[in-house]
């Protein structure tokens, strides 16, 4: 076996590079620009799995070495199959690698499809491998397990190897069909022991094949950084052209595939060295790409235009008809007559030279663009675009996409000059139908629709349709769940050109990466309100983000249920200062210390007013640390959530005294789920009794509270002791409270207190005495009528202000109908009452309604899950006031 001769046949190669079809193998490895592909995992196709990330050149060693003697490659166009196969027999040739085999066969099986007749493998072999002496193939034969068979462009053989259908052969001296020598092959019947490495796209079952399968990925960010310093030979050019294809194409799937990559690298460096523009959007790649290969054929515009029609057609029989090639005589059909010598750049052949019999496009991504060009062109096309789209169902993608770019004057102007004009009507029907489609997406609640209209809209490069069709009832932030970097980078373009947006919505994210947050950077800086919220995150997101918030608009920011932790949160910080944010939620971000917010808190500048940081185990360290902050005349602090804080009496003292010191501005606090004690309680209401201190809302679980509202420099307007069993003591004294002339009590929440009959004729007697009380909520006290009476009689007094009443859950029947119809008329005040979940009936329902028609005043009345039947639903629907 002659490796050199190997060698020779495969480096000396007379193909050529092509801008879509690529640079062939030899020159890549001659030219050292060889890098080998990844793959993501290797996995055993009888179901073990077996996960790797490496070379795709050193996972077939691996496999090649181990017991299994087939390896798989499954891969799509340009993922680099071919070239890998070759170097692996350049490597084997040079002996540098798999020297167990002593012989190794390539096969392209694309080109033996049209292999007739039959004949034997021995004949088979010096037919396809000429470099073999015919007298050594025996004796090459009789040592299988020496032997590599390279069967590549499996997806493109056209004969069944079902091998059911052949009559398997066993000796390589007989003769049979290729097809059936294949599946001998694959199958171990003839040449028992061999190895093989088959390449395959994707689209190919593999049911008759069993072996290590490797997933060729292609190319990720470190290869193509590699791949482009390889191509370019000056490093800026390279640079510049890596980055912009990152940031304008790279995060599309398809550039992990190394003919893209190839193609770009020419594209970029021809446009390069003519001086001209980058593009921005793959379309304008596309209408670089056909008018470059265009001019270079040099034909008449009605020659250039011509051409686009016949491959126009083609593009659009290969889709309809599933298939990706054409035979000589459809080509014919298509008007290829006259280009056969031009279409080589756009389509490659089945076979060789003048025995072509099939064309196809080199490159699916050029397919869809010339059907989208073809679509524009054509004047017989008709129909409009929505039948088109429907005809080509489940072939569209990327088609709309290039529709939307070329649709746009500015985007398909270099392509006029070429080909001529497009069909105007064809345009204006195309986008009427964006538009509408657009304006369907992006109102409703699809997510995947919302997202690929703005992958549409970036397509456009138009900037007034962004403005006319995302208007602020379409919901510009819709919520995202998963995040490609392509939705980031329509997302990012959208925003930007809207200059600003009111809420951009990421929540849940679960791959938010670092580059995804980096390319949504500018759109965060111009939203007013940013919701991430459940998403994961990582320094590198927390960076992007805290960079894009020191820099922007945003008012409000929400980072509930993110593992922050105190690390990120300190990262996070340091884009908080300085900055407009008035409003932060981080309930249950794993923080411990409030350190890092001091300085935000105490900045000149600062806005925040709003902080909720419940669920967060921040302890009286954590607080103390808070507290610091709000002795600063620049801390603006109003609000504070600090719910389920781990929170003790130690650090109540130091609240204390910040909401004494004069400086602190907080109006609300929220302290219920903590363990403040009887002395934290004291602590707190002795603030409450200080002149200085501004509180008006404490939502605090401790009835002890009540004590301070009796200082007259209370100035409390809304407090919540809900579900805390008060007892008829404290419940009593309470009520004196409110009773007390001034007390400033508005809105008062008694919810499940366990309040008796008594209480509630005590709060009667408050609502009479002309408290400031205006709403009330005591549900779920389960009292029955004569307990609510009090209410009734009390709301039906002109001292009473009271506009709210919730008593649901308190055991109402009919009997107390007429009381509280009765008040309703009375109330000058009275506009809602809850009054669900209790004991009504169709008895009361006239009534109920009557009395809702005929008052001003109320506005709402809840009657939902009492005992009614469905009899008197007419008549409760009558009064659109009732809820029921
Ligand atoms: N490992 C590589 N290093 C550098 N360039 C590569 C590599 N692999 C492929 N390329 C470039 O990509 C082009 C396409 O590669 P190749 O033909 O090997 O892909 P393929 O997966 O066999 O495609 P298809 O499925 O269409 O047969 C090559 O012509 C070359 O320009």
């Amino acid at each position: 076996m002659d490796r050199g001769a190997v060698l020779t046949h495969i480096l000396n190669s007379k193909a050529v590079s092509t801008l879509l079809g690529g640079e062939p193998p030899a020159s890549v490895m001659l030219n050292n620009k060889y890098i080998s592909p990844l793959t993501s995992e290797a996995q055993e196709t009888d179901g073990s799995v077996e996960d790797s990330l490496g070379s795709v050149d050193c996972a077939i060693h691996t496999s090649l070495a181990g017991r299994k003697k087939t390896v798989v490659l499954v891969g799509p166009e340009g993922s680099g199959k071919t070239t890998v196969l070759e170097k692996l027999i350049v490597d084997w040739a040079e002996g540098a690698s798999l020297q167990n085999f002593s012989y190794v066969f390539y096969f392209c099986l694309r080109e033996m499809n049209f292999l007739g007749g039959a004949l034997s493998l021995e004949t088979l072999l010096q037919h396809s491998n000429c470099h073999i002496p015919p007298e050594s193939v025996p004796g090459v034969l009789q040592k299988p397990d020496k032997v590599l068979f390279v069967f590549d462009n499996l997806d493109q053989y056209r004969h069944s190897r079902d091998p059911s259908v052949h009559t398997l052969c066993s000796d390589p001296s007989q003769a049979a069909s290729v097809s059936c020598l294949i599946t001998s092959l694959l199958q171990g019947s003839l040449l028992r022991g061999t190895s093989f490495v088959v390449a395959t796209r994707p689209t190919t079952c593999l049911e008759f094949l069993s072996g290590t399968r490797i997933e060729v990925l292609g190319f990720l960010n470190p290869q193509r950084e590699a791949y482009f310093n390889g191509f370019f030979t000056n490093p800026t050019m390279a640079n510049t052209a890596l980055m912009h294809m990152e940031r304008t194409l790279g995060f599309y799937d398809f550039s992990t595939s190394p003919r893209f990559c190839w193609t770009v690298c020419s594209m970029y460096k021809s446009l390069m060295d003519a001086g001209a523009e980058l593009p921005d959007t793959l379309t304008q790649l596309y209408i670089n790409i056909l008018v470059h290969l265009i001019q270079a054929l040099s034909l008449t515009e009605a020659c250039n235009r011509e051409l686009v029609l016949a491959l126009g057609r083609l593009a659009s029989r290969c889709s309809l008809d599933h298939h990706s090639s054409c035979t000589k005589d459809e080509m014919d059909s298509f008007g290829f007559q006259q280009f056969r010598t031009s279409v080589g750049v756009f389509l490659q052949g089945d076979g060789l030279g003048p025995d072509t019999h099939f064309f196809t496009f080199h490159s699916q991504l050029m397919q869809k663009f010339i059907m989208a060009v073809f679509f524009f062109l054509d004047k017989s096309v008709s129909g409009g675009v929505e039948k088109m789209l429907e005809k080509h169902k489940g072939h569209t993608k990327f088609l709309d996409l290039f529709l939307s770019g070329l649709s746009e004057p500015v985007q398909h102007k270099p392509l006029k000059t070429l080909i001529g004009e497009l069909n105007s009507e064809q345009i204006v029907d195309f986008k009427s139908w964006l538009k509408s489609s657009l304006q369907a997406a992006l109102q409703g609640y699809h997510k995947d629709a919302y997202r690929h209209s703005l992958c549409l809209l970036h397509q456009t490069q138009n900037e007034s349709l962004v403005k006319e069709m995302v208007t602020p009832s379409t919901k510009a932030g819709i919520c995202y769940d998963t995040l490609s970097l392509q939705d980031c980078v329509a997302l990012n373009y959208v925003i930007t050109c809207l200059g600003e947006i009111e809420r951009l919505c990421l929540y849940n994210v679960r791959n938010l990466t670092e580059e995804n947050a980096e390319v949504l950077a500018p759109a965060m800086s111009l939203s007013h309100k940013i919701i991430l919220s459940g998403s994961i995150m990582n320094n590198g997101v927390v960076l992007h983000l805290a960079s894009a918030l020191s820099k922007g608009i945003t008012e409000e920011l929400d980072l509930n249920h993110i593992n922050l932790g105190d690390e990120k949160f300190t990262i996070l910080c340091t884009g908080l200062r300085d900055c407009k944010q008035h409003t932060i939620k981080l309930s249950a971000c794993n923080l411990t210390s409030c350190e890092a917010l001091v300085p935000v808190l105490t900045s000149e500048t600062s806005q925040l007013r709003v902080l909720d940081l419940r669920f967060n185990e921040l302890g009286d360290k954590g607080l103390i640390n808070l507290c610091k902050a709000l002795w600063s005349p620049h801390c603006k602090l109003e609000e504070l959530q600090l719910q389920h804080c781990q929170l003790t009496s130690v650090s109540m003292e130091a609240l204390s005294e910040a909401l004494c010191s004069g400086h602190s501005e907080l109006r609300k606090v929220n302290l219920t789920n903590n363990m403040i004690g009887d002395s934290g309680v004291e602590a707190l209401c002795k603030s409450l009794r200080h002149s200085l201190c501004k509180l008006q809302s404490l939502i605090a679980s401790c009835p002890d509270l009540m004590e301070a509202l009796m200082s007259e420099h209370c100035s409390l307007t809304e407090l919540d002791l809900s579900l805390n069993d008060l007892g008829q003591e404290g419940a009593l004294l309470l009520c004196q409270a409110l009773s007390r002339p001034g007390c400033p009590i508005e809105k008062l929440r008694l919810v499940r207190c366990a309040l008796t009959q008594s209480v509630f004729r005590e709060l009667g007697l408050v609502l009479r005495s002309g408290t400031q009380l205006k709403s009330l909520f005591v549900g779920i006290n389960t009292v029955g009528d004569q307990g609510v009476k009090h209410l009734w009689d009390a709301v039906a007094h002109p001292n009473c202000l009271l506009e709210e009443l919730d008593v649901e859950i308190t055991q109402m029947t009919d009997a107390c109908v007429e009381d509280l119809c009765a008040a309703i008329r009375a109330s000058k005040t009275l506009k809602n009452l809850e009054m669900s979940n209790n004991l009504l009936t169709d008895a009361s329902v006239p009534a109920l309604v009557k009395v809702m028609q005929e008052s001003d005043n109320m506005q709402e009345m809840n009657l939902k899950y009492n005992d009614f039947s469905e009899d008197v639903f007419d008549m409760l629907e009558e009064c659109n006031k009732i809820r029921y």
